[in-house]
């Protein structure tokens, strides 16, 4: 009999590491993960030790690659997902990073972008990335940092240096350096990238102020892209997959036809609508960005980002203290009768799709002299399904009527969370027996590479619904709570 074969997935995720390893019909047999540490220098300012998560990827490959062996398994290949547009700049002889990773939420380039903005150049930006001319993107990340130290800019004209999001620079060290590319869904977060060319964009580059020196090779999702070095793991694994988190965990969800919808509620929330091969533009503000890219032919998402959803929780635990683990939240939340007029807006970094306001920041309103702790707990929690249900109002305002919205991400383990996001946005929703979609996605790709699956088709043959959420709250009352969350938005933004 020969040996079973398995799928390794990097999921280089904003708070944690995960490495899972997969069988061959996409089931998880083993995960590994290690949490890491969030760096907070200034206001608005995030950053990551890209030594500490590089430290993260090897000790959970290497307990992944250990459970296979224990298993008897070969591993047929590798995936990678990440966090998108953190930035990172290494040298190319040594693989040294010059600085920390700037991370997606990070606004220290705030003004930089307001400028660009005030100059005219949006339009140009968002007709050839689909973005916004916005700091969480990696374009302005990327000059900041070669302007942050004299002699980087002399280095980077010296062609000493690259440039790359998490997943381009763990497939440098993973390659032993050998290797300096991305996937085209990670391109087309960084605003220097066309999405309708797919080619790295010279009027950007030089609006940004970014040489092409430092540019990965962009390949298809689903491509070659390279050995692990034999020395960090004892064996050389082909790399086969490379994805950004939210396109991963599109894919990991199935979703391949035009119209299928998934949000994924980690760190941030991010919902994606596969829009099949046309780059639809939205008029409310969402972003249009590459869903996939395989074998030469993309197809394209309208996505809607909001930067706190997971990440409210982690500041009831590690700031407020007012929870121990983030499921505790669960149980406090039901157990209150009602919101109490209490609404949180978790704009920590700003505020993302629709409004896109950097500069705006948390606030909590309604609280009465019986408000505590559990009330702010259920209005961290509601949150996050009246930011998804204005994603929604921005969505069908632009015609996209999704009926169905499938779930994943480390949140939606919280039933009370899934339910009231059902009633709040007035729609079914779908939670996967696999939840580590991202995860998945990154396999599905290193195994459509490496063939152990055939398609598209076969790997939509594995999704499974392991629980249905159907909408079951009284139009006057979610209308009520959502009047309520419209002012603390509009007070917030004021
Ligand atoms: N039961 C729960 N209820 C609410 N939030 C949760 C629960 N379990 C985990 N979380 C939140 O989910 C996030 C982790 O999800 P994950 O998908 O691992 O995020 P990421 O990939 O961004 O690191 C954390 O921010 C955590 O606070
Ligand atoms: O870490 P997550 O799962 O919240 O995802 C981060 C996104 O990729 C940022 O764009």
């Amino acid at each position: 009999m020969s040996a079973p074969r398995h799928l390794l997935a990097i999921d280089q995720g904003t708070t944690s590491t995960r490495t899972v390893l997969f069988d061959d019909k996409g089931q998880p047999i083993f995960t590994a993960q290690t949490e890491f540490t969030q760096i907070f220098p200034q206001d608005g300012w995030v950053e990551h030790d890209p030594e500490e998560i590089w430290q993260t990827v090897l000790d959970t490959c290497k307990q992944a690659i250990a459970a296979s062996k224990e298993m008897g398994g070969t591993i047929a290949g590798l995936g990678i997902t990440n966090q998108r547009e953190t930035s990172l700049i290494w040298d190319k002889k040594t693989g040294k990073t010059v600085y920390n990773a700037i991370v997606w939420q990070d606004r220290r380039t705030s003004e930089t972008c307001h400028s660009l903005r005030d100059q005219g150049h949006e339009a140009m930006v968002t007709e050839k990335t689909g973005l916004l001319l916005d700091p969480y993107f990696s374009g302005s990340k990327i000059a900041w940092i070669l302007d942050n130290q004299p002699e980087l800019r002399a280095r980077a004209d010296n062609d000493e240096l690259a440039f790359g999001t998490i997943d381009s620079f763990l497939l440098w060290r993973l390659t032993g350096g050998k290797v300096h590319a991305t996937d085209a869904t990670n391109a087309s977060r960084t605003m220097i990238y066309n999405i309708h060319n797919n080619q790295w964009d010279d009027e950007l580059l030089a609006l940004l102020n970014v040489p092409a020196s430092l540019l990965p090779e962009v390949l298809d999702c689903a491509s070659d892209f390279g050995q692990t070095d034999p020395e960090l793991f004892g064996e050389s694994i082909k790399i086969a997959g490379i994805a950004g988190d939210q396109h991963a965990a599109a894919i990991g969800q199935a979703c391949f036809e035009p119209g299928m919808i998934k949000s994924t509620y980690g760190t941030g929330c991010f919902v994606l609508v596969n829009t099949g091969d046309k780059a639809i533009s939205s008029e409310h503000r969402l972003l249009t960005t590459i869903a996939y890219r395989l074998n030469g032919e993309t197809t394209y998402a309208i996505e809607g980002s909001i930067f706190s959803a997971g990440a409210a929780i982690q500041w009831l635990r590690d700031g407020l203290g007012i929870i121990k683990s983030a499921s505790d939240s669960e149980a406090i939340a039901s157990g209150l009768d009602g919101n109490h007029g209490v609404y949180l807006v978790p704009a920590f970094t700003g505020l993302g799709s629709p409004h896109w306001n950097a500069e705006a920041r948390g606030s909590i309103y309604g609280l009465t002299r019986d408000s505590g702790p559990a009330e702010i707990v259920r209005a961290t929690l509601e949150s996050v399904c009246y930011q998804t249900n204005d994603l929604f109002k921005a969505m069908n305002e632009d015609g996209v009527k999704p009926s169905i919205l499938r779930v994943d991400g480390g949140m939606v383990k919280n039933d009370w969370l899934v339910q009231q996001l059902s009633d709040t946005v007035d729609i079914q929703v779908q939670r996967p027996v696999v939840t580590e979609t991202t995860a998945l996605g990154a396999a599905f790709l290193a195994g459509l590479q490496t063939g152990v699956f055939a398609s598209l088709d076969d790997l939509a043959s594995y999704w499974r619904c392991e629980a249905d959420f159907e909408p079951n709250m009284p139009a006057q009352e979610r209308d009520t709570l959502i009047a309520g969350w419209d002012k603390a938005i509009a007070r917030t933004l004021l």
